[in-house]
């Protein structure tokens, strides 16, 4: 892989801008890994241009109750962007924990650093990432038939990393430098190398709300735009910051992500929050169920920017999904989905299909960083232990042999503040089911998350991924003009605990079907067939 460009991570004067001393070398073309030899793919110097049949099976059910399958074909024509634009990253909550540790995580790849610790030497690296640190199965070696296995990253022209210009707000106006301090969550001797330019990143004032985080939080609010509920100036001050990022860097484009602290849910109330106008006209009234992330979501719309919320909070209420569908604007979320949550995402899904009768979910986690913090606070708890519990909801309900409709197992999702632990989360959790002819099967499971050094990776994914997403078109049906995805980027559930979908569309949360789509989506935006691993070479022969 080419070395990249160092582009340098935004040194700000409080508006988080690089000093943009690097060119901007794109990414190799994804022809420099691999081709598509087919009459249904097209490269261009611009574009990769594909004609992808979509087959799925379409089941009615006859008056005798017996189902009838009938498999459908659907031809669509994918359209991608080749071109990899300057990309900046506006993080919202940029000096938190995970803020400062995805920027210096970023700096140490892009200067290829290396750290002392008590285990002896470590190196930057982007483990957790799925586009960085994982491969996707390309297909089979035509002499040996044995699995050919690329990184994900080099299946569609992806931006680097490395290349992302950070910036971002925070209600605390540390630099980032201190504010890695705050966060201890990385080594002195990899912090010690990334302090200087870190110290130059100083957050841009934000919005603040008080009554939607934590009261614990207060402390911390130092670095404010005036005002302590929704107004227009607000959107506007917001949608100005993104634009002066975006012109100070000389960026193509900014993807937003919020990773500021888990609010309290709104209330979904008529006439507020519940079309595209109301929620307007509540912004503009300075209504009080407005929230912050709602403020920046609207925003971001305007903006043309993509919004990803990181955390629990329902963000999205129903007039903003309506009002980035009539702009065309992509939205993502919510919650990343780092640790226990997971891993209950794969082990429940592995029971469940195995056909063994998960009963019961007991999860305890407690953990000392500022998150913890505010989750303390049992409206902000709320949210969170709502993401986290609604996550095996379709693995149960899509199992009528181990299920009656309504039933599922016991759940329980407990989180508590543990200061000394710091930003070492613990997650402990028992599954308890029942096997073959009455017995019992109970899974006890200890599990250390490091909170921020798992989210960090998933932050760059969801920017990686919903970037990407805006140089991908179709068209089907022999229309004439290819259009974008659905404006909520359910393509990034993978990455999210409680993952938000267009109105009306299912939720997944089986994480293999969740890698599944993502892998097979990007697969056929170059003509390629999905992953199977029916291996019939292997077996009919
Ligand atoms: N593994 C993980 O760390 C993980 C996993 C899932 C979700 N999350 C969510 O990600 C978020 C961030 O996690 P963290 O550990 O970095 O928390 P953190 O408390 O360290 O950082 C949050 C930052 O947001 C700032 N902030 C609060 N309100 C703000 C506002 N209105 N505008 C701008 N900044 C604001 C705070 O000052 C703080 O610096 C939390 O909501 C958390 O629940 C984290
Ligand atoms: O992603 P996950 O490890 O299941 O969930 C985590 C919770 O267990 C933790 O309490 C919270 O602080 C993090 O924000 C994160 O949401």
């Amino acid at each position: 892989m080419a070395p990249h460009a160092q582009v340098d991570v935004a040194s700000a004067n409080g508006n988080g801008y690089s000093n943009g001393n690097s060119a901007h070398t794109a990414t190799p073309a994804v022809e420099d890994l691999f081709v598509v030899n087919s009459p249904n793919v097209e490269y261009t110097d611009s574009e990769i241009r594909s004609k992808y049949t979509y087959r799925t099976t379409l089941v009615s059910q006859g008056a005798d109750g017996k189902y009838v399958a009938t498999p459908k074909e659907t031809v669509y024509d994918f359209k991608v962007d080749r071109k990899i634009p300057k990309l900046g990253v506006m993080l919202v909550g940029w000096g938190g924990n995970n803020g400062t540790t995805v920027t210096a995580g970023i700096i140490a790849n892009r200067r290829g650093l290396t750290w002392e610790t008590r285990e002896g030497p470590r190196a930057a690296n982007y483990y957790g990432s799925v586009m960085m640190g994982s491969t996707m199965k390309l297909g089979t070696d035509a002499k040996t038939a044995k699995d050919v296995n690329i990184p994900f990253r080099d299946v569609l022209p992806m931006v680097h990393p490395n290349d992302l210009v950070i910036g971002g707000w925070d209600i605390s106006g540390m630099n980032l430098a201190d504010a890695m301090d705050r966060a201890a969550v990385l080594e002195p001797t990899l912090k010690n190398q990334v302090k200087k330019e870190m110290a130059a990143m100083v957050p841009l004032p934000s919005i603040y709300y008080p009554d939607f985080i934590a009261a614990n939080q207060e402390d911390r609010a130092d670095n404010l735009i005036a005002g302590s509920k929704a107004c227009w100036e607000h959107v506007e001050q917001i949608r100005k910051d993104i634009r002066d990022f975006k012109a100070a860097n000389n960026l193509d484009k900014i993807v937003v992500q919020w990773t500021a602290n888990t609010e309290r849910y709104a209330d979904i109330i008529e006439g507020v929050n519940d079309t595209a106008d109301n929620l307007l006209a509540a912004i503009k009234s300075g209504h009080e169920e407005v929230s912050p992330s709602t403020v920046f979501a609207v925003a971001c719309i305007l903006e043309g920017a993509p919004f990803i919320n990181g955390s629990p909070q329902n963000t999205f209420v129903p007039g903003a999904i309506e009002f980035a569908e009539k702009h065309n604007a992509f939205i993502g979320g919510d919650d990343f989905k780092s640790g226990q949550t997971k891993m209950k995402s794969a082990l429940v899904d592995f029971l469940i299909s195995a056909g063994i009768k998960l009963t019961s979910i007991a999860s305890y986690n407690h953990l000392g960083n500022n998150d913890g913090k505010n989750l303390s606070s049992q409206a902000q708890f709320r949210s969170k232990e709502i993401s986290k519990s609604n996550v095996v909801d379709d693995m149960v309900e899509a199992n009528s042999v181990l299920y009656a409709p309504g039933e599922h197992p016991d759940h329980t999702v407990v989180i508590k503040y543990m200061p000394a632990v710091g930003d070492n989360k613990r997650a402990l959790d028992e599954y308890y089911a029942e096997i073959f002819m009455g017995g019992h099967q109970t899974i006890s499971i200890f599990n250390v998350c490091e909170d921020s050094l798992l989210a960090s990776p998933l932050i760059i994914d969801l920017v990686l991924v919903a970037e990407m997403m805006t140089r991908i078109q179709w068209k089907a049906g022999g229309a004439d003009e290819y259009k974008s995805f659905h404006s909520v980027l359910s393509i990034l559930s993978y990455m999210l605990k409680a993952p938000l979908t267009p109105p009306g569309t299912p939720v997944i949360n089986a994480l293999a079907k969740q890698r599944g789509a993502l892998t097979n989506i990007f697969r056929a935006c170059v003509g390629l067939e999905p992953e199977s691993d029916m291996t019939l070479e292997h077996k009919l022969f």
